[in-house]
């Protein structure tokens, strides 16, 4: 564009606008037909042109297209620049007459043209020589795309050409009424304002006379026009308005020229003057000034290609394409405004009034796309305006379905703060609230029980909170007006939270039961412990008694509990108590269990309080007259008696005088298989292991007889001697007690012995030392026995071998 910047003065051009008030020009078609594009600073678009002036794009249907065609070189540009202070370039008159404006320019007017905004078309001379055989096709496309676009179609002509019927413009002007008719066939909405402007009108010719002859040449042409059957009878007038101005000579009649210029100026920009020329009535209303840009493109394109030109079609097209772009742009807007959100709820935040927020933002949002898309083909634009509206729906459907979804964990985990809080002891394991007190405990691991209380109301009040905490939230994130639901997540939330509740309520009924027990061996243990501690005869009426005390008060507050806190009815409570019941006797049975591990120690004890000590329990000193063998029997049966004491659960009364190791007459025992009697799972101690023990006893026993036997043994052979006995020794021994006091050595033998002797006496220690004497003599002798009888087995193994042997060879030589 620099030879418009460097607009060249012609000669006599008397109005020259100030430099800042020019408005932009631009190429749109090139001379090649082709809409021109951008190429770095040597050319501009015009859509780049158009895209930079805000206060066109924003006029609406506000603005006028203005398009001069007429003979090239016949002052066209000259004309425009002077009236819309558009700077199109201009032939250097000294450089002679050639074309100058190639294809068609486009000249943005509005803000040197007061109220009025125009765009005008500067339209390659018509006549150029430059084209050559082209012309008229080249021709017949600017005009077509002109009339296409315009409201005011200035046709610029030489006064001299007026009345020459056959000259340039005339047939201009055929072609003008052609094109009209084929392209209005189909729809015609208003009327286009043809505006002769004739230049160097000489002071002989008045208008009026010219305007006559222009008219009459019109009136000719549409006659001799070949019309289509249906427009056969229409006139020129049904479709054009005519008007006609006159302007002196530019050169000759300079001062004329600015002034007609100048009126004729007022007349394009004063909407208050009678003959303003560019009506409202003239405008194309379908193409507002945004959309001007994509239809004249689409226009050319489809003229260029020498395609039908439907204008209605081109202009629901232009709906089509602009509102896509209003679409998409408010879309991106949206895109943009619900990326903060849109984070937050992939970051699994759940965010607040997610539907009113997401509802204002979509309302914004067709606002935005409903205020430019509105001057556009009406069906187009709500069509494109439901697809916008959906496309912001389903995304805004997927945020809400992930919110439902993180809704739902939370809600999960709400509640579970819910049961946490309810079952968390505080201060060191008591809870919260006094009524939770009565249901802490601790368990034998440390850890704190807590029983909900009024578990079935506590439940119910929980589910309800979760359950509208859910709703409200949920409620909350639908976009008002869409039809989304959350029912179906609702659903799954309640049969989640009811299956929870039920395992919950499983486990605190496990856990008051074994609460329950717990609290029932708190106080039975000691008792327990000492009851079997003594391990008396009536060891389970002791028991049995202190049993029922205990479990009878647990067993009326566990059912209490049951039917006040868990709503238990009363069959399912029998069932809880029985099993509850159960538990119990389990447990007790493993605790007699427990204490019979020490049934060994305790049968050593009792049989030796009954075989070591006397009446007086003092330590028995055996005599010659005790009945060692019997004594002894006592004793073991009595510590066995133990085995079966333990061996069997004797809750029930009716199984006080049950036996299970059962005692026989000689002495042994035996299993009671009786069925009637004995129920397996009250077997404590299996019979096997109580033969074990038993046996075991015996053996260990076995020595303490033996060591009474020898003791008995030792006092009746440590009794008196009588006293012949000593006089005959006395008598008998003289010769040895005179051999001793005369040998020395036997002497200090003898000395030595006796020393011992009175040490050991004086000591005290004569008697373990004759005991341990006689004890390692006993000893020795048994040795001497069993070496003896071994001999004498060998010896006769030895004869019954040679016997046999004997025997053999005499078969075999018989034999
Ligand atoms: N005789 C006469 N010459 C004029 C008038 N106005 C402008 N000119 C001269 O005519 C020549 C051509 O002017 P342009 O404005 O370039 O004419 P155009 O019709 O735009 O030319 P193209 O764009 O090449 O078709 C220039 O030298 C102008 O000074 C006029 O009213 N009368």
């Amino acid at each position: 564009m620099s030879e418009s910047e460097t607009n060249s003065t012609p000669e006599g051009v008397v109005v020259e606008p100030s430099e800042n008030s020019y408005t932009d020009i631009v190429q749109f078609i090139d001379h090649a037909g082709e809409i021109v594009k951008e190429t770095d600073n040597e050319k501009k678009s015009f859509l780049s042109t158009i895209s930079k002036r805000e206060d066109f794009l924003t006029k609406g249907f506000d603005y006028s297209v203005i398009s001069i065609l007429g003979p090239q070189s016949s002052g066209k540009s000259t004309l425009l620049n002077l009236l819309f202070n558009t700077r199109f370039a201009i032939m250097e008159a000294r450089t002679g007459r050639k074309q100058t404006t190639q294809g068609v320019w486009m000249g943005i007017g509005g803000e040197s043209t007061g109220p009025e905004t125009f765009l005008i078309l500067d339209v390659e001379g018509t006549d150029g020589r430059e084209r050559g055989e082209d012309e008229k096709a080249f021709e017949r496309k600017t005009s077509l795309f002109s009339l296409a676009l315009s409201s005011v179609l200035i046709i610029n002509m030489w006064s001299h050409d007026v009345g020459r019927y056959n000259a340039a413009n005339l047939s201009l002007l055929k072609t003008v009424f052609e094109l009209n008719l084929q392209l209005f066939q189909k729809k015609r909405n208003h009327k286009i304002l043809i505006f002769f402007i004739i230049r160097d009108q000489d002071n002989v010719t008045p208008l009026s006379e010219l305007r006559r002859v222009l008219l009459e040449d019109i009136e000719k042409i549409w006659k001799e026009l070949s019309k289509p059957s249906e427009f056969a009878n229409s006139r020129e007038t049904d479709y054009f308005d005519f008007d006609f101005t006159a302007l002196p000579h530019k050169n000759y009649s300079p001062d004329q020229f600015k002034t007609q210029v100048d009126i004729l100026r007022q007349r394009f920009l004063d909407p208050s003057l009678n003959d303003f020329i560019p009506k409202k009535k003239y405008r194309n209303e379908d193409v507002p000034a945004d959309g001007l840009y994509q239809y004249s493109f689409n226009v050319w394109e489809t003229i260029k290609s020498n395609r039908d030109l439907d204008l209605p079609s081109q202009k629901e097209m232009l709906a089509l394409y602009r509102c896509d772009e209003f679409l998409e742009s408010s879309f991106n807007q949206f895109t943009s405004e619900i990326k903060s959100t849109r984070e937050s709820i992939e970051k699994g935040r759940l965010v607040n009034n997610f539907g009113d927020s997401s509802k204002k933002i979509l309302d914004d949002a067709i606002k935005r796309y409903d205020e430019p898309s509105s001057r556009y083909h009406p069906e187009t634009v709500a069509k494109k305006r439901q697809v916008l509206n959906d496309r912001i729906l389903t995304d805004l459907k997927y945020l809400f379905d992930k919110q439902i979804e993180k809704l739902y964990e939370k809600t999960i985990e709400f509640y579970n703060s819910l049961v946490q809080e309810a079952v968390k002891p505080v201060n060191g394991g008591k809870s919260s609230s006094s009524s939770l007190k009565r249901s802490g405990a601790t368990n034998q691991n440390g850890g704190n029980i807590v029983i909900i209380p009024q578990f079935n109301i506590w439940a119910e009040g929980t589910k309800k909170k979760s359950i509208e905490y859910f709703e409200q939230t949920a409620k909350q994130s639908i976009v008002p007006g869409s039809d989304w639901t959350f029912v179906e997540e609702l659903n799954v939330l309640d049969e989640k939270m009811t299956k929870e509740i039920s395992q919950l309520r499983e486990n605190q009924l496990e856990k008051l039961s074994s609460l329950m027990k717990e609290n029932t061996f708190q106080k039975l243990n000691p008792i327990l412990l000492k009851i079997t501690d003594q391990a008396s005869d009536n060891m389970w009426q002791k028991i049995r008694a202190a049993y029922n005390d205990e479990a009878a008060t647990n067993e009326k507050e566990y059912q209490s509990r049951l039917t006040n806190d868990f709503a238990i009815g009363e069959s399912e409570c029998e069932e809880y108590l029985n099993k509850f019941k159960e538990g119990v006797l389990e447990n007790l049975k493993s605790k007699i269990s427990d204490r019979a591990e020490f049934i060994p120690m305790k049968m050593r004890k009792r049989f030796e309080e009954h075989f070591n000590m006397d009446d007086k329990k003092l330590p028995r000193k055996w005599k010659k007259q005790d009945d060692i063998a019997t004594i002894f029997q006592e004793a073991r049966l009595n510590a066995e008696k133990l085995i079966d004491l333990f061996s069997y659960l004797r809750i029930d009364e009716q199984d006080s005088k049950t036996s299970y190791f059962s005692l026989l007459p000689n002495g042994e025992h035996e299993e009671n298989t009786n069925t009637n009697e004995i129920e397996q799972d009250k077997v404590i101690i299996a019979y096997k292991q109580c033969m074990t023990m038993c046996e075991n006893f015996r053996h260990d026993t076995k020595n303490d007889y033996m060591q009474a036997l020898s003791e008995q043994a030792r006092l009746t052979s440590a009794g008196g001697i009588p006293g012949y006995v000593l006089v005959l020794l006395c008598v008998l021994g003289l010769n040895e007690f005179i051999a001793i006091i005369t040998n020395p050595l036997l002497l200090l033998l003898v000395i030595l012995l006796g020393g011992f002797g009175f040490v050991l006496f004086k000591l005290g220690l004569t008697g373990p030392f004759i005991d341990y004497s006689s004890q390692v003599l006993v000893h020795i002798i048994n040795k001497i026995k069993d070496i003896v009888l071994h001999v004498e087995n060998i010896s006769h193994h030895a004869v019954s071998n040679n016997n046999s042997n004997s025997t053999n060879g005499n078969k075999e030589k018989r034999e």
